[in-house]
């Protein structure tokens, strides 16, 4: 299909990122202004209550964000009663509310006690005249007038010139100055449907840096998104919109944490703590229902994953062999992931975090059979590689806990759930209630076992593997035990069932064989 061409982009379509080799970045030259709670839950589907908002504007703040946009005060009375739980945390972030372009919605922000606001204003021809029907001249003077009534109000303001990707840039600029005339503390460039080139957000934030300071908001319906908003930068914006997971408006906004690490990265540039990216993007995500693509840099599950042998081998030599930076650098930890790709040294490490030791040939044997499940499409967990082993070996394990029944009712009542278990030579059985039916289970589960038999859920993930209320569901577990933790996965059509068996497997893993003292692990080969 042709290209649709560039259609109002004022820059020169030639391909040339000369400007990033005269970029030069220190620490300080840059802030965030993160928007999740506003534009971010403008993604379809996302509603975050007070406490969400509450509990994701605290962790920005712990690690450093700026400023913080909590939402959209003309939203509704709800939003100003979310805006303003936001409000009264007392964070030392800036936090912000988007108002349009009207002095009611000034006054609103207001009555959420907010810092300061974003006086979203047209920029495009095609939103003044096609959205607003109103004229450039109209805009300009309506911007310095809210300008100055919002400032005489004490607020911090940045114009927002929506659309200003597809605008005239000489008309941009003039919006800018009257903006700045009026006494704007900044206005910000905006990619509102993302379909900048590189070179012309440059060209257009350079042309704003000249008025005063200057914001970038990009949006990543080409994938530029990250791009952008370092050629925003390069350009001398100092302020860049994003929002955690990059969720927003259709292909989102620009993900802060990407920005965020490739600043610390290639630029020693630290606008927030990298080390809390990680617990914000999984805190996002559980308050969205967003989830992370496995492949998403910095919080998604593979990004400090190695499978494949040759990967494997290198990263138990040096760490950083296939890493462009510790995961610790983001609040993560490195995972070796055993499937088809396996090879020897991934294989041998594995088997020696759970004290197992193995001579060549039976070495040679489990990569083998690891190989031959990871083709299947399996992720191999700790206990299929140690059930492999042991098959190797010959030697047969007697398992200490054992699932003999479960009754699970869940309706519009208190879901509740009864386990009958053998633990070593003793049946035991007990009930509980729960969240949920699978909750209820679990809670049954532990006070069958009790005290002695402690475990802790690392994680909990289930996966459908048919498409109907038929379907056959994965569960998968980590679960750990003083210092030792083991990943295992059960399927059944029934997701209670699914998840106790997960949970009984892998502690059965975890506890020293019937013989052996408490404290012992899985005996080494001898
Ligand atoms: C309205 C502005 C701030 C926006 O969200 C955008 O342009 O994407």
């Amino acid at each position: 299909m042709k290209s649709d061409g560039n259609e109002t982009t004022p820059t020169d379509s030639e391909f040339s990122m000369d400007f990033f080799s005269n970029t030069t970045l220190s620490d300080g030259d840059v802030q965030f202004l993160d928007t999740t709670l506003r534009d971010g839950e403008q993604a379809p589907g996302v509603s975050l209550s007070p406490d969400q908002k509450a509990d994701i504007a605290r962790r920005l703040d712990d690690a450093g964000v700026a400023a913080i946009e909590a939402g959209s005060a003309c939203t509704s009375a709800a939003e100003r009663e979310t805006i303003r739980r936001v409000t009264s945390l007392g964070l030392d972030a800036r936090i912000t509310s988007f108002c349009r372009g009207v002095e009611r919605d000034v006054d609103l922000a207001l009555d959420c006690d907010v810092d300061g606001v974003h006086i979203v204003v047209p920029a495009s021809d095609r939103h003044i005249e096609g959205k607003v029907g109103s004229s450039r001249e109209d805009v300009v003077e309506k911007t310095g007038e809210l300008v100055a009534y919002a400032k005489e109000q004490g607020l911090w303001v940045e114009v927002i010139g929506e659309d200003g990707s597809r605008a005239d840039y000489d008309y941009l600029e003039a919006q800018a100055e009257a903006a700045f005339e009026a006494g704007a503390d900044r206005f910000c460039f905006a990619d509102t449907v993302g379909h900048a080139s590189p070179e012309a957000v440059y060209e257009g934030v350079a042309r704003l840096a000249d008025h005063g300071p200057v914001g970038v908001h990009t949006h990543d319906d080409l994938g530029l998104a990250v791009t952008n908003a370092f050629a925003g930068l390069a350009a001398g914006a100092d302020l860049v919109h994003g929002t955690i997971n990059g969720i927003g408006e259709r292909a989102g906004n620009v993900a802060l944490e990407e920005v965020a690490i490739a600043l610390w990265h290639c630029y020693g540039v630290e606008p927030m703590e990298t080390e809390a990216l990680y617990d914000l993007a999984t805190a996002v995500s559980e308050a969205t229902g967003v989830r992370l693509p496995p492949n998403k840099a910095v919080s998604g599950e593979n990004a400090f994953a190695h499978e494949s042998g040759i990967h494997t081998d290198g990263t138990l030599k040096d760490e950083r062999m296939y890493e462009p930076y510790p995961p610790e650098a983001v609040g993560r930890e490195r995972r070796l992931v055993l499937g088809k790709h396996a090879g020897r040294a991934g294989v041998r490490a594995a088997l020696a975090e759970h004290d197992v030791e193995l001579d060549d040939d039976a070495l040679a044997a489990v990569v083998e059979r690891v190989k031959t499940l990871g083709e299947k499409g399996r992720r191999v967990t700790d206990a299929d590689l140690l059930t492999i082993a042991e098959d190797v070996r010959g030697r047969s394990r007697e398992r200490r806990v054992e699932l003999l029944d479960l009754t699970a009712a869940s309706g519009q009542g208190t879901p509740s759930a009864s386990v009958r278990l053998r633990v070593d030579d003793d049946e035991r059985s007990a009930a509980g209630t729960g969240s949920g039916p699978v909750d209820a289970a679990m809670s049954a589960v532990r006070q069958a076992l009790g005290s002695e038999f402690s475990f802790h859920l690392e994680s909990y993930h289930v996966d459908a593997i048919t498409g109907g209320t038929d379907a056959v569901v994965t569960v998968d577990v980590e679960v750990s035990r003083g210092d030792r933790s083991v990943s295992v996965s059960a399927s059944d059509a029934d997701i209670t069932v699914a998840s106790v068996t997960a949970v009984l497997d892998a502690l059965d893993r975890l506890l020293p064989e019937a013989d052996a003292e408490e404290g012992d692990t899985v005996p080494a080969d001898d």
